[in-house]
């Protein structure tokens, strides 16, 4: 039989974040076609003409082009990221008031072409917006998703790699909640090389007596907004986290990943996106996986899940 693997993603905002995501779904050559959509049409066209212009140079061609809402009908993946560059010393949350307005737009063009894949939210603050894009657009919950506390787990792994000289890669689990303020490092979760992280840490106290949790939490919880008061904006951990999210839905790679997803009921919470691990398959986000949290961890997811909520409420 004679098939057609024609994955396509369209990205909406070519700014620092949607031009970056485009540049490490490019060089990882993760799709066929990728479109470049912002209401700057000049900057879209010039950011796909300088990401083509490499291509001589790339493992595999993606075919990368500035267009229009009419690209959307078929494609597989549309990722928000419209809005601005974050502002130095404010929240996510913050930036509500900015963006539910072209959030709003967004969506209804995307869904004006015929999209029926899944949409990837960016924009801040990302449970909020992930929340409004699900409803606004009528998609089932596993069609919408936001990155979550996919950046902010990755960021925990960082910077424990950091503390202790160790490969990230080796530390094992989430930052979960809202991704902000009130966003906690499970810590029930975490594990180095298959321990218990407190465990790891007790059995080597001569190499690791001087690593705090309370301080990898908080260096973890700020780490974004350090960097946006250096360089107005964060960009390469971002589009990393959307590189590695979009492969594993348009590759069906079935990994668990903290994105923001509705919560219907699991760890007693409804109506309201948050990031908990989630198996991501080709149709988007799919189980959650329920962990055994501790009293002070729930307690904090239900924090996260109560400020989500207040500041959904009245978008609709
Ligand atoms: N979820 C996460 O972990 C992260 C989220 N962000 C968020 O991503 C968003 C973008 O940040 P940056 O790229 O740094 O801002 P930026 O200002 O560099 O880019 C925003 C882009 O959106 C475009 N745009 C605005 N309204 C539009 C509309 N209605 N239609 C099409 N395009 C439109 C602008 O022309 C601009 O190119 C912000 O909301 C930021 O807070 C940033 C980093 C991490
Ligand atoms: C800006 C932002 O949300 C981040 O880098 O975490």
């Amino acid at each position: 039989m004679v098939t057609m693997n024609r994955n396509k993603v369209v990205i909406v905002g070519t700014g620092q974040v949607g031009s970056t995501a485009a540049y490490a779904i490019v060089t990882h050559g993760l799709c066929n076609e990728l479109v470049l959509i912002d209401h700057f049409m000049e900057k879209a066209i010039a950011e796909a003409h300088d990401l083509d212009d490499g291509s001589e140079f790339q493992d595999r061609h993606v075919k990368v082009h500035a267009g229009d809402y009419d690209e959307c009908k078929d494609a597989d993946i549309v990722v928000i990221t419209v809005g601005r560059k974050p502002p130095a010393n404010s929240t996510r949350m913050a930036e509500l008031g900015f963006t539910v307005g072209l959030v709003g737009d967004v969506v209804d063009h995307v869904m004006a072409s015929g999209f029926n894949g899944v949409i990837v939210m960016v924009s801040n603050p990302v449970d909020v917006m992930a929340w409004y894009a699900w409803k606004r657009s009528g998609l089932p919950r596993t069609q919408v998703l936001g990155t979550g506390t996919a950046l902010d787990t990755s960021r925990l792994k960082t910077i424990i790699g950091e503390e202790t000289g160790l490969d990230p890669r080796n530390v094992g689990g989430f930052v979960m909640g809202e991704h902000g303020n009130s966003q906690f490092t499970a810590w029930s979760t975490v594990s180095l090389g298959g321990k218990p992280f407190s465990r790891f840490l007790a059995d080597n106290q001569d190499r690791f007596s001087s690593v705090s949790t309370a301080e990898i939490e908080e260096k973890t919880r700020t780490r974004g907004n350090e960097i946006v008061a250096a360089k107005h904006g964060t960009n390469y951990g971002i589009a990393s986290t959307v590189a590695g999210i979009v492969q594993t839905i348009l590759w069906d790679e079935r990994r668990i990943v903290p994105v923001s997803t509705l919560l219907d009921g699991e760890y007693g919470e409804r109506d309201v996106f948050l990031g908990v691990p989630t198996e991501l398959r080709a149709n988007g986000a799919n189980e959650i996986v329920e962990l055994d949290l501790n009293d002070d961890e729930r307690e904090k997811l239900h924090h996260s899940a109560e400020l989500v909520r207040e500041h959904c409420e009245g978008l609709l």
